[in-house]
């Protein structure tokens, strides 16, 4: 309009008012084009930022609407769980189940596994559960673990769940390590089935041994001198097993060498292990308890099974003081200046020099000072010739779980009790 105005009020020999209204035109056109450009900029910004954020919340590449997942063997029957719905394509999932024909001579039917008996606890996968396994024979029914995975889970964590199969296969057996039975990968829900060793970790074995318990179960809560190098023993031939296989284990202590009736001890918890075969290393981000830890690893620097034999002194304390915290006068964050001291801990009272000598060579700064398991091993098989097998170790104070948690700088939740004070 004030444009028009203008131009009838414009004579031709009106220079001034020509060049006005050329003046409009140059502000006015490239204005407009510039907020036309503006307006389509912002919009293509918001239209990759909008992608952008979708990507980040898909948990695999075919990420659709949630499906309901089948589920043969049910744990909310023991308690525990909910029916959570699983964020991957049901066809996704199962043409990559498909794809892993690896997996194919380990299968076990689902049908085979009839009852859960409990939920032991949550582990690093989801749910470790009690089950039976029904070997066609009623007579032959036997009590499994079964690891799940939890869910709702992305590719990348079934993936890495049947990874971790995978390696156990690698593994193969030993007497000394949790075994492998099978797994049920075909479909969803998947599970690890792994033997059954009834009677738990053998730190609340040692905890038990603590109280006037005699036997339970066909175990005998009395620990000797002998004993604990017999349980050394056989940690050391496990680690002598991954060490031959260019491995390490990461976070050898009680609570995670599982005992039978016969003292067999094998070693579990091998998730750092896995890490280690996949990576080459351990990733820093893993929570182990500090007060386990070699320098090195406190220290996040390269480490291997001579990290393992440091904590294996450790173990050592841990059996025979029948469950303490390893020292108990330094507050967890502290251990590393306390070890930059060159401080160790002093030789319980229950514990002869010979293995406090092992103990020692164990606690050595450098790794290289550090015996190998082998070597360890050959010590303990000469110690053991001369051990006390009468005197039962005895610790008179029962244990608070919450206060050893606090004091060892371990979760409460991730110590898996079964131990009451009564
Ligand atoms: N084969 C088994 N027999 C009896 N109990 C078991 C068995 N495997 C695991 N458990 C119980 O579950 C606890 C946790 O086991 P474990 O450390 O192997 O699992 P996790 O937390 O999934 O760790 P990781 O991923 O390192 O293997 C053990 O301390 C033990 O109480």
């Amino acid at each position: 309009m004030g444009m028009t105005r203008m131009l009838l009020e414009c004579s031709l020999s009106d220079k001034l008012c020509v060049i006005q209204e050329k003046q409009y035109e140059v502000i006015i056109v490239p204005t407009f084009l510039v907020t036309i450009f503006l307006i389509l900029l912002g919009v293509i910004l918001w239209l990759f930022i909008r992608e952008q954020r979708t990507q980040q919340h898909r948990p695999g590449p075919r990420d659709t609407a949630p499906v309901p997942p089948s589920r043969d063997l049910s744990w909310e029957a023991a308690g525990h769980g909910g029916n959570v719905a699983l964020p991957l394509k049901e066809t996704s999932v199962e043409n990559f189940l498909g794809a892993t024909p690896a997996l194919a001579k380990l299968q076990v039917p689902r049908e085979q596994l009839s009852e859960v008996v409990e939920q032991i606890c949550n582990g690093s996968y989801g749910p470790i559960l009690r089950a039976n396994m029904n070997t066609g024979d009623a007579s032959k029914s036997k009590s499994v673990i079964l690891k799940a995975l939890k869910e709702p889970a992305g590719l990348h964590e079934v993936q890495d769940f049947l990874g971790r199969i995978q390696f156990h296969q690698y593994l193969g057996k030993h007497k000394n390590l949790v075994q492998l039975e099978g797994c049920c990968t075909e479909k969803l829900p998947l599970y690890m089935v792994l033997e059954d060793v009834v009677h738990g970790d053998l730190l609340n074995f040692l905890w038990t041994c603590r109280r006037d318990v005699m036997t339970m179960d066909g175990l005998l809560y009395d620990l000797t001198e002998k004993q604990v190098y017999h349980i050394g023993k056989q940690v050391l031939l496990a680690l002598e097993f991954l060490q031959d296989k260019h491995l390490f284990h990461g976070d050898v202590a009680a609570r995670n060498i599982l005992i039978q009736s016969d003292l067999t001890a094998k070693l579990c918890g091998l998730g750092l292990a896995y890490e280690v075969y996949t990576r080459g290393a351990i990733s820093s981000t893993q929570t182990i308890p500090l007060k386990w830890l070699a320098p090195e690893r406190l220290l996040l620097r390269p480490a291997g099974i001579r990290a393992d034999v440091w904590s294996f002194g450790i173990l050592l304390y841990e059996m025979v003081t029948l469950g303490a915290p390893p020292y108990p006068e330094v507050p967890p964050a502290s251990i590393l200046q306390h070890l930059q001291k060159r401080k160790i801990m002093k030789r319980p009272s229950s514990c002869t020099r010979t293995m406090y000598g092992i103990m020692k060579s164990c606690w050595r700064w450098h790794e290289a000072g550090r015996p190998s398991p082998r070597e360890l091993r050959l010590r303990l098989e000469v110690a053991i010739k001369t051990a006390d097998d009468k005197a039962v170790l005895q610790v008179p104070e029962l244990v608070v779980p919450e206060l050893y948690a606090a004091v060892a700088g371990i979760r409460v939740e991730s110590l898996f009790y079964n131990y009451s004070m009564l």
